[in-house]
């Protein structure tokens, strides 16, 4: 079932700061501006790396679901790791027969790369927040 590395999300009080870190102490570029996405409560820039990419996400609107996460982490931290998978909705019924629970109401939503997420509880991925992203099409 699960395809590659996609992206390590970052959660950050501020995308701006974030993205002059990684420039500053790694040479790291960003790959476009910051973008909003209003229906998943974040603001977003993703870094490039040379096999994958850091996601950047900074709370957006009043129902953020990273706003728990920064309360607790107030200068940012480690926040989830997203998995490809060929098929979205054939991964979210294997991992609910595996007893496994996911986030929400279980119907994918569209995430930063135009294609369907979904989340893992972290209680049944040892403490990790698991993404879950359906591979694009362009690159099958
Ligand atoms: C940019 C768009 C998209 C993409 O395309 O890539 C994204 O990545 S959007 C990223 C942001 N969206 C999400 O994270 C959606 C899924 N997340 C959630 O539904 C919630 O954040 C959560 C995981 C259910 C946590 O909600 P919260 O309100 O913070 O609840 P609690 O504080 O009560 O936490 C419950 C429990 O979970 C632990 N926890 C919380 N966040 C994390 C985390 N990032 N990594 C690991 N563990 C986490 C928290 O410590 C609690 O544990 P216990 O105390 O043991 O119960
Ligand atoms: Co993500």
């Amino acid at each position: 079932m699960i395809g590659r590395l996609n992206h390590i999300g970052v959660a950050t009080p501020s995308i701006e700061d974030s993205v002059r870190m990684y420039a500053d102490l790694l040479g790291a570029t960003q790959a476009g501006q910051p973008f909003e996405l209003p229906a998943q409560g974040v603001r977003v820039c993703f870094i490039d790396l040379p096999n994958s990419q850091i996601e950047l996400i900074e709370p957006l609107g009043d129902d953020s679901p990273i706003h728990g996460f920064l309360a607790k982490n107030p200068r940012g931290g480690q926040h989830h790791v997203c998995f490809e998978v060929a098929d979205i909705l054939a991964a979210r019924d294997a991992l609910r027969a595996k007893g496994a629970t996911i986030l929400g109401t279980g119907e994918p939503r569209i995430g930063a790369h135009g294609t369907p997420i979904l989340f893992l509880h972290p209680r049944d991925m040892g403490g990790v927040l698991v993404e879950l992203m359906e591979t694009p099409k362009e690159a099958h």
